[in-house]
């Protein structure tokens, strides 16, 4: 099971709960933070947060995760369909990653339908609101095994 997740949200999720309730809940960022917080420690899991709204940001702290964490949840924003340099990132590491979205990407515009990420995640959730997080960590603690640490 994975002893450290990191969770990574992309531009705009700083918003989350405070803009277009009927798509994203009504649910902030921080209390999206801190009930993963909780259910990483009631996981005795290692949970640590970031969110950018600036790609090179998000970049930098995924390698930084390389020698840190065992799994990575991320949320990329409107980053999925763009970013060919954060796909790059996440398989540089080489760290087990689950792609979540808050809605349904597929019921959306067909912009929205391509993912840089989801043929290299290790599971991708969408559509089930703020518990597609949660849903995530379940899973990584469940199904992801930690990747031998590089010597
Ligand atoms: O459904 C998701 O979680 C998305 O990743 C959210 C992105 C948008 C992030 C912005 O989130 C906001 C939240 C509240 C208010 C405004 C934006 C969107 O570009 C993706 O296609 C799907």
């Amino acid at each position: 099971m994975a002893r450290s997740i990191l969770l990574v949200n992309g531009p705009n999720l700083n918003l989350l709960g405070t803009r277009e309730p009927a798509l994203y809940g009504s649910t902030t960022l921080p209390n999206v933070i801190s009930l993963a917080q909780s259910q990483c420690d009631r996981l005795s899991i290692t949970f640590s947060h970031i969110q950018s709204n600036h790609e090179g940001v998000l970049i930098d702290h995924i390698h930084e995760a390389r020698s840190t964490f065992d799994a990575i949840i991320i949320n990329p924003g409107a980053l999925t369909h763009t970013s060919v340099a954060l796909r790059d990132a996440l398989l540089g590491v080489e760290i087990p990653f689950v792609e979540v979205h808050i809605s349904n990407v597929h019921k959306r515009e067909p912009f929205r339908h391509h993912s840089y990420l989801s043929d290299k995640a290790e599971a991708v959730i969408c559509g089930l609101g703020v518990y597609g997080y949660e849903a995530a960590i379940e899973f990584a603690a469940r199904c992801l095994e930690p990747k031998e640490k590089a010597q």
